[in-house]
């Protein structure tokens, strides 16, 4: 009895005067009454039971009373992690030129065949994997091959914050996905977009663009100072700052933090702060772009045999903004926000790659940096889903993960866009990102920015549950071949 009256959740409400209760569990059937003097109102027809004296049950007030809403299903501090998802085009164009050429002819003769049969050959072949049912939902289909042999499933993947098919422009990758962060940082709030995904499949592109098709950033710094110089806030009262790095490990030889905005300075990690990593002033768009574009000549690429540019470092870019003493008195709006774009290095299968050597130790890099990426987003859902369980702490494994250990904790907001290769090829890199990052969508962010913006500088340790140190994971030793986005 007494844990059944525990299995029952009391409401009170002011408006309402009566007590509602709401049962957990289903109805059990009750069990049969022993007899008592006491008049039974279910065989009441075999009574001389009268429903007058029984006090009427007032449902209908009770079903027009407005319930006030328990604390915990009240999203206002709250919002769940938006995850977005990006096909690349089948094919790239400017690649299938490149495909006629060189080795591929000589193969093609080799088999007693013009270069043009071949492709075409090729091209007939290619068979997609990943369609899109909807704006927000896909259909992953195993090759034909796989079906048969391994009687893997086709899997519908469901909930992403939109889904953007093979044709889709930049601009509208960025009005969904980049705007509302951007808009977000003009008002001070903080904010990360970071872009995962295999090897190849369109991370930089996404995140960078080229002069034809402008990327998020590009198109993120445009709106800032276009917003600065118009009607949103006044020029004197902010300075905007730009700073790019990245992590990197020469040949395996632990990380590095490359400063990449002045002559690759290799810096340091303190709690979250990166000594010395400097930050240009900038007071346009253009200033900006051009800090960012002298960067990115320096990242760290390579050709693979998945992608002629490949990235081989994890790059972060961050977009300060600080108020200006003005007459002497600080601007009264939040500030010192700042929008930190990631745009990771792909994960790569060696089998697929093939890496020997530099590439495959940079790979062995690659995959541990986006392996603990993805175990720490798995903690925080897990400590999220029952916060009895250990909040793990994961992020300590890797550089990267350390740096952005507030929107890891979900103390900050912080978008995803996955970026997949629709191809039967791609099957099993697709399918290990999806069952990876499906989950996701159900992390829950603060949306409350803490009082410095700058929450590195004072953390508070208070807030997440007391646990204890777990033992460092041997992460260096893992194989390339263990892939994990
Ligand atoms: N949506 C797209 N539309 C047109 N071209 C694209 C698109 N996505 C990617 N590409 C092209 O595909 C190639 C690989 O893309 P990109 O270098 O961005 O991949 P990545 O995911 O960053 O790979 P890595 O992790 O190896 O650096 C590039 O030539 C890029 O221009």
């Amino acid at each position: 009895m007494e844990r059944e009256e525990k299995d029952l959740m009391e409401f009170k409400s002011p408006q309402c005067p009566y007590t509602i209760t709401v049962r957990r569990n289903p109805p059990r059937r009750a069990k049969k009454t022993p007899a008592t003097n006491a008049p039974d109102v279910t065989t009441s027809s075999s009574t001389h039971f009268d429903t007058k004296d029984v006090p009427r049950f007032p449902i209908e007030e009770i079903l027009q009373c407005q319930l006030p809403l328990s604390k915990t299903s009240t999203s206002e501090n709250s919002e769940n992690l938006r995850v977005f998802l990006r096909i690349r085009p089948l094919d790239i164009k400017k690649n299938s030129k490149k495909n006629v050429d060189g080795a591929n002819i000589a193969r093609s003769r080799l088999k007693g065949i013009s270069p043009k049969q071949d492709m075409k050959k090729k091209t007939k072949k290619k068979e997609i994997c990943l369609s899109v049912n909807d704006t927000r939902s896909v259909t992953l289909s195993p090759p034909q091959i796989m079906q048969d042999s391994r009687r893997v499933k086709t899997e519908v993947y469901d909930g992403f914050s939109h889904v953007f098919g093979s044709d889709s422009l930049q601009k509208e990758v960025y009005d969904r996905v980049m705007d509302p962060l951007v808009s977000d940082f003009i008002a001070g709030k903080s904010g990360m977009l970071a872009a995962m995904g295999p090897t190849g499949s369109g991370k930089t592109h996404t995140v960078f663009g080229c002069p034809r098709e402008l990327g998020m950033v590009p198109r993120a710094l445009q709106k800032i100072f276009n917003c600065t110089s118009n009607t949103c806030t006044s020029e004197l009262t902010r300075s905007y700052y730009v700073s790019i790095f990245e992590i990197y490990s020469e040949r395996g030889k632990g990380e590095r933090i490359f400063d990449l905005s002045s002559d690759g300075v290799d810096l340091c990690l303190q709690q979250s702060t990166i000594k010395g990593l400097q930050e240009v002033l900038v007071s346009n768009a253009v200033e900006a772009e051009a800090v960012i574009a002298r960067g990115m000549l320096k990242r760290a690429t390579a050709m693979t045999n998945s992608n002629s540019q490949s990235s081989r470092s994890q790059c972060i870019i961050n977009i300060r903004v600080a108020p200006n003493m003005f007459d002497g008195k600080v601007e009264l709006v939040p500030n010192n926000a700042v929008l930190t774009i990631v745009d990771l290095a792909g994960a790569e299968r060696e089998k697929k790659t093939g890496n020997q050597g530099t590439r495959l130790l940079e790979s062995n890099f690659i995959n541990n940096t986006s392996m603990v990426f993805g175990l720490c987003l798995r903690s925080l859902l897990e400590h999220q889903k029952n916060p009895k369980k250990q909040f793990q702490k994961h992020f300590q494994n890797s550089l990267l993960t350390r740096y952005l250990r507030d929107y890891l904790e979900g103390k900050k907001r912080m978008t995803l866009i996955l970026t997949v290769k629709p191809g039967e090829d791609d099957y099993l890199d697709t399918s290990v990102l999806l069952r990876q990052a499906a989950p996701y969508m159900k992390i829950k962010f603060s949306t409350v920015e803490e009082p410095s913006n700058l929450a590195h500088q004072k953390r508070h340790l208070d807030k997440l549950p007391r646990v204890e140190q777990p033992k460092r994971r041997k992460l260096r030793n893992l194989d390339a071949s263990e892939v994990f986005y």
